[in-house]
């Protein structure tokens, strides 16, 4: 054959196989075409967001990431349950209080925290409370829940709150007079780690004073908290902690440092406990220690407790968890919830000078003639009369703190493995190895819980006719969660909110900074980016 028809008949076989394959790609492509369209088209009258095959909401969810929990709102708007599909999970969000009774109380069994949620947080939280689910959760729980109720613990915390109260309100103090723009939330972060130490493990680490020092065990905790959250969204969470890169890097490097800080302090306790207990034989005299470390140190010297080292660790590392970031934000809520409702500010001011009135201190600290007193007197002395009982005085001021509660619920949504497939008191069908998920975020938001002015921070909502506050079920108002595993430190907290807030507002005011952006940051807790603000003396 000659060259030139040797080179036609290769060509059009060539032509012959690239149309083949053209033929192959537009079928191919209008099978995915139409499998698309019927998955999407299947999806027209389901709630929630729509999902794509393969990675379902994932990019809608990463899109909206930064304020995922009114995205979430913006949904339960629509339906007061709704499924968000995910490539390894699929999450079943709901609001309606009689699904979310079931859910954590009438079939409790049927939905633990579950294996997946152990493994994403298991090196942060190890088997501790928040972590672990049947005989192990059922054991802490037992032990805990016994030494919360302690009158000693209570009144121990008590002086630790108020001792924290007194130097953050020296501090402002200085700010005041300066005239010094602060992070009202760094204060308060510091506040509530030093005094869950004290009160948790009985050290002062000395984190909240003037010169604001820097903490590895702070840093590390924040960051750890942090960067654990997003194994939530990533499903390759556990490539990147294999090759040790990125967030995974930074998880891993934090909780070194947090495992440093506690198995020292873990080892120094049991020393000084030793020591004491060896002075006490020697003198007959008993010094006990009532922070909970030692507490649960105590408790390990029986070996049916099974308390090893590692589930100190644990405890501590599940009580900061539990004590510190959940009352910040409170605190921090609250703080701006009443910058910007001064009307609020005032009558918490008013309830309290009333307060003071009743307690015939009022020539020691306001009205002082000769003003003789300097401000840290007058605040001591107020302070002084602050306790567990006469703070339950203080209706107008826990109606406030639980209204933050409500609207900003420091533990904003809180998902929970199924078990077995099930039917929700509405319906909804849920399949074993899903997610439950409630969201106090967008449960204090629905008009369908709280009437027509949901979204409105309205303190008054939780007095009845009488005047007196009445407190809502805690389906409904599931900040603290409800049921079996309801919050330990629910007490602890408000004490602590209402010894620390009838200071501050007492003798502060909070100036926000104009156009300062208040939004929330993506961790377990809602926690603000910041709260900048001026402080001014009253
Ligand atoms: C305003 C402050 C607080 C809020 C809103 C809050 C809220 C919650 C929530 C929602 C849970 C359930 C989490 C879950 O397991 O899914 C919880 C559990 C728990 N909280 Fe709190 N908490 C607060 C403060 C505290 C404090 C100060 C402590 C103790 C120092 C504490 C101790 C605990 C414990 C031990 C659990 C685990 C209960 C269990 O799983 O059986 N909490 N809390």
């Amino acid at each position: 054959m000659e060259p030139v028809n040797q080179l036609s008949s290769l060509f059009s076989s060539l032509d012959r196989n690239d149309y083949k394959i053209q033929i192959i790609t537009t079928f191919v492509i209008s099978i995915l075409f139409a499998y698309v369209f019927l998955h999407r088209w299947n999806q027209r009258n389901v709630k929630g967001p729509k999902s794509w095959p393969i990675i379902g909401a994932l990019v809608e969810l990463l899109m909206n990431y930064h304020r995922m929990h009114d995205w979430l709102t913006d949904y339960f708007l629509e339906s007061k349950t709704f499924k968000v599909i995910l490539p390894n999970i699929t999450i079943n969000f709901i609001a309606e209080p009689a699904n979310v009774e079931y859910v954590l109380k009438t079939n409790f069994n049927n939905y633990p925290k579950g294996e997946a949620f152990h493994e994403l947080m298991e090196g942060f939280l190890g088997d501790g409370i928040f972590n672990s689910d049947g005989e192990m959760w059922r054991q802490q729980r037992k032990i805990s829940s016994y030494e919360f109720a302690s009158r000693n613990l209570r009144n121990f915390s008590t002086t630790v709150f108020r001792d924290y109260a007194l130097i953050l309100s020296g501090i402002l103090h200085q700010a005041s007079i300066c005239g010094k723009e602060i992070d009202m939330q760094e204060l308060l972060m510091r506040m509530t780690l030093d005094s869950i130490c004290k009160v948790g493990f009985g050290v002062e680490i000395g984190t909240l004073t003037h010169e604001l020092p820097d903490n590895r065990f702070a840093k590390a905790f924040e960051c750890a908290s942090t960067n654990v959250m997003l194994r939530f969204v990533n499903p390759l969470w556990r490539i990147k902690r294999f090759l040790n890169v990125g967030s995974e890097a930074l998880l891993a490097q934090s909780i070194q440092v947090i495992d440093e800080f506690t198995y020292n302090l873990i080892h120094k306790r049991k020393a000084e406990l030793h020591q004491v207990a060896k002075s006490n034989d020697n003198n007959g005299n008993s010094k006990v220690k009532h922070d909970i470390l030692s507490i649960f140190i105590e408790l390990s010297e029986n070996p049916d407790n099974n308390l090893t080292d590692k589930s100190l660790r644990d405890i501590i590392i599940n009580f900061v968890m539990a004590g510190r970031d959940t009352t910040t934000s409170t605190f921090t809520w609250f703080i701006y919830m009443i910058m910007v409702n001064t009307n609020v500010a005032e009558k918490i001011y008013n309830e309290l000078i009333t307060f003071e009135d009743n307690n015939q201190a009022k020539e020691v600290i306001g009205s002082n003639p000769e003003g003789s007193k300097s401000f840290a007197e007058k605040v001591t002395q107020f302070a002084s009369l602050l306790n567990y009982d006469s703070l339950g005085k203080l209706s107008y001021l826990h109606a406030t703190i639980t209204e933050t509660l409500r609207l900003y619920p420091a533990v904003p949504q809180d998902p929970k493995e199924v078990l077995e497939d099930d039917v929700l008191p509405d319906g909804a069908e849920v399949r074993a190895g899903e997610v439950v998920a409630y969201v106090p975020y967008a449960m204090g938001r629905m008009v369908y819980n709280w009437g027509p002015d949901a979204t409105s921070f309205n303190p008054n909502r939780w007095f009845n006719e009488e005047g007196l506050f009445q407190s809502a079920s805690p389906f409904k108002f599931t900040t603290f969660q409800a049921g079996p595993r309801t919050c330990l430190g629910k007490d602890s907290a408000y004490l602590q909110l209402k010894m620390t807030l009838a200071i501050l507002c007492r003798f502060f005011k909070f100036h926000l900074i104009s156009n300062h952006p208040v939004t929330y940051k993506m961790m377990t807790t809602l926690t603000m980016e910041r709260l900048k603000l001026t402080v001014t003396t009253r």
